[in-house]
């Protein structure tokens, strides 16, 4: 069912420096010899496990409407359904459902499906979708992968959200190789954060990506996860580039959260997509989404209060992330 992990990496991160596009378009330019093997084989296939349910939230202050494996759903218009699950666990086999349904829409309608991804704990929350039965009725084939955020360093290092990507996810899954968009990581962070926009902008060209009718690249779907601090993608509270309306694509050379150099989405890209999830378990983000979606008080404005996609939001959350709700 999946391919060799060796091929897909080779085929995709080997890339010489000069490669202007981060696609694996130009193949016929000879491949470095560096190869580095993902740390997981290609997964076997698993059945997934849903527990049971528990309700922790106050029904004072949240209406609940009960669903398999879940504490309570939340639908506020601006701030998105807000789904919160007894572990995470469930919200892991929530989240794959979820992608999975979304993948299926624009795979069907637009015979392609963009999805952009974070780094962080989100990606050992998307290891259900290579469970059955998502695993074999997936269209993977149709699937695009980028980065909302990525950490300018050699794609085999272990800060890497692209190896984070690839060991926890991508190669278990048969993706088409040339649909995995990793930045070219032999460019200064700012090289790599315009090739990486040049990226876009012949994708959207040759309409693999859908535009906004504010003229940004439109994602099917945004994952992102969001730190104690309430930053997402590299969007750090009081950074200029939280302000950025241009750049599609912007470097940060000193990013807080090491390492410091990075390439990010800007928030016009972020919130053009069709559609964002937030990810976040643990009670250390428990203050900041108490002030994205509850009535939790911040002296600042925190990045992740300013994600407000043209369309749906979805947040999931465990239990001791939605705490203070
Ligand atoms: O590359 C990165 O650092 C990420 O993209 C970053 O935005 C991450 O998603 C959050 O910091 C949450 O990370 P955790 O889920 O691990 O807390």
């Amino acid at each position: 069912m999946a391919f060799s992990s060796t091929a897909f990496l080779s085929t995709v991160r080997t890339l010489p420096a000069q490669v202007p596009l981060l696609r694996p378009i130009s193949l016929s330019t000879p491949l470095t010899s560096k190869l580095f093997v993902c740390k997981h084989p290609i997964s076997a296939l698993r059945s997934t496990g849903v527990s049971s349910l528990t309700n922790h939230l106050n029904p004072a202050r949240l209406v609940l409407k009960r669903k398999a494996s879940m504490t309570g759903v939340v639908t506020d218009k601006g701030k998105g359904d807000i789904k919160v699950f007894d572990s995470e666990e469930d919200l892991a086999v929530s989240l794959a459902k979820y992608i999975a349904n979304i993948s299926d829409k624009f795979a069907k309608e637009r015979g392609a499906f963009t999805v952009a991804l974070s780094g962080g704990s989100l990606i050992k929350s998307l290891r259900k979708l290579v469970d059955l039965p998502h695993l074999s009725s997936v269209d993977w084939e149709k699937w695009h992968v980028f980065w909302v955020d990525e950490r300018v360093v050699p794609k085999d290092h272990p800060d890497s959200n692209y190896l984070l990507a690839c060991d926890g996810l991508l190669s278990k899954i048969p993706l088409h190789p040339g649909n995995v968009y990793a930045i070219n990581d032999a460019l200064s962070a700012k090289g790599a954060a315009d090739d990486y926009e040049t990226c876009l902008k012949h994708l959207v060209q040759n309409q693999t990506l859908a535009v906004s009718e504010s003229g940004f690249p439109k994602f099917d779907l945004i994952l992102m996860g969001m730190g104690p601090d309430g930053h997402v993608a590299s969007l750090f509270p009081g950074h200029p580039l939280v302000q950025e309306n241009k750049q599609w694509v912007a470097s940060i050379e000193n990013s807080p959260k090491p390492p410091p150099e990075r390439i990010t989405f800007t928030f016009p890209v972020i919130n053009a997509s069709a559609h964002i999830a937030v990810v976040a378990a643990g009670a250390s983000k428990a203050h900041p989404v108490h002030v994205a979606v509850g009535d939790g008080q911040n002296p600042d404005l925190l990045p992740v209060q300013l994600v407000s996609p043209e369309g749906e939001l979805a947040w999931f959350l465990d239990k001791e992330a939605a705490s203070k709700l």
